[in-house]
């Protein structure tokens, strides 16, 4: 039995540099692993997969990512025999945080235990970039420069532990929707990527907090102007920064001080109703 994490991430970046022959948008970001995580349980059974998961209405089939991750190592392997998955699902869905790319990377890494297997990190990317795009990021964590569709990536000094308060609207948005939306009306102001990476690099932490941008937001927010209101709150209460991550409509806010970042969660239940979750940024795996 292997029982693992899958953590969320939020993009601290994300740019939009255009449409692909394959239908996939060329992006631009850097990804942030948080310490918010589902726990994945991995038991060896004879055959088959079976998946269990605590959150009603989430799939428990082949079109679960942590399904399909278990189904894409046994017949990558040829392995005989199969795996009973249990997901403690704490990552909101559908929210930008890569719940489903969290849980398939967290399979990926426990079937190659499981069943030592000895794939490498890169099989276990390349594996994992066949089911979505973010689940390379997934597996390896931290603070990743993302590009292509998001599979290459160049792993960057850990942004410092800093509290983040996460708040999703009562609102559903699909990725593909945002991108689609994106295509329609590409924003005009973009995030510097380089500036940010310059900042990051330089220890610069005021710098990369002016620095945080995301093409998606004003993509989302003008279809749901709640993540406008969410983002002026966070700052109302302080936040060295608020944005919303990926395609949305998760809300992040950055925190210096733990006990204005619980305050903060604490109000914004209060005000809102919304779903508030009280995190940390997560440096590197087995770093
Ligand atoms: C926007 C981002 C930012 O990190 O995250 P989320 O908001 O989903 O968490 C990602 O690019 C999402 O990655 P992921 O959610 O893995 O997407 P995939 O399953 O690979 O693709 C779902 C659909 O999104 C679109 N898509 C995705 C990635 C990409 N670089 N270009 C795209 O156009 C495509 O329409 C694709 O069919
Ligand atoms: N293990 C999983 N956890 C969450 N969602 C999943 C999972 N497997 C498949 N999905 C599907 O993927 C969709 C997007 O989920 P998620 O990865 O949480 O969001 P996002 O792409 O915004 O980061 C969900 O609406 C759900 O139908």
């Amino acid at each position: 039995m292997v029982t693992i994490r899958g953590r969320a991430k939020i993009n601290l970046t994300l740019d939009v540099l255009g449409l692909r022959d394959d239908g996939y948008h060329e992006i631009a970001t850097v990804m942030q692993s948080l310490a918010l995580a589902d726990t994945l349980t991995l038991t060896r059974e004879e055959s088959g997969i079976a998946l269990t998961v605590d959150m009603p209405g989430l799939e428990t089939d082949e079109r679960n990512l942590a399904w399909r991750a278990a189904a894409l190592v046994i017949e990558h392997c040829g392995i005989r025999g199969g795996v009973r998955i249990d997901i403690v699902k704490r990552i909101p869905v559908a929210a930008g945080l890569a719940g489903g790319s969290a849980d398939a990377a967290a399979v990926l890494r426990g079937m190659n235990e499981l069943y030592a297997l000895r794939l490498s990190d890169a099989e276990l990317c390349a594996l994992g970039a066949q089911i979505g795009s973010d689940i390379p990021f997934s597996l390896m964590g931290g603070t990743v420069f993302a590009t292509g569709r998001g599979e290459n990536m160049k792993p960057l000094a850990d942004f410092p532990k800093i509290h983040v308060v996460l708040a999703k609207p009562p609102v559903d948005v699909s990725t593909p929707w945002a991108y689609r939306a994106y295509d329609a009306h590409p924003p005009e102001q973009r995030p510097d990527n380089s500036a940010f990476l310059e900042a990051l690099a330089a220890g610069d932490m005021t710098a990369c907090m002016r620095l945080v941008g995301n093409v998606l937001e004003p993509v989302t927010e003008r279809a749901h102007p709640i993540v406008g209101d969410y983002r002026s709150r966070m700052y109302a209460h302080g936040a060295a920064c608020a944005m919303m991550s990926g395609s949305g409509p998760t809300v992040f806010g950055l925190f210096t001080e733990q006990e204005s970042a619980a305050y903060t969660a604490e109000e914004f239940r209060r005000e809102t109703g919304a779903a508030v979750y009280l995190t940390q940024t997560a440096g590197r795996y087995g770093v």
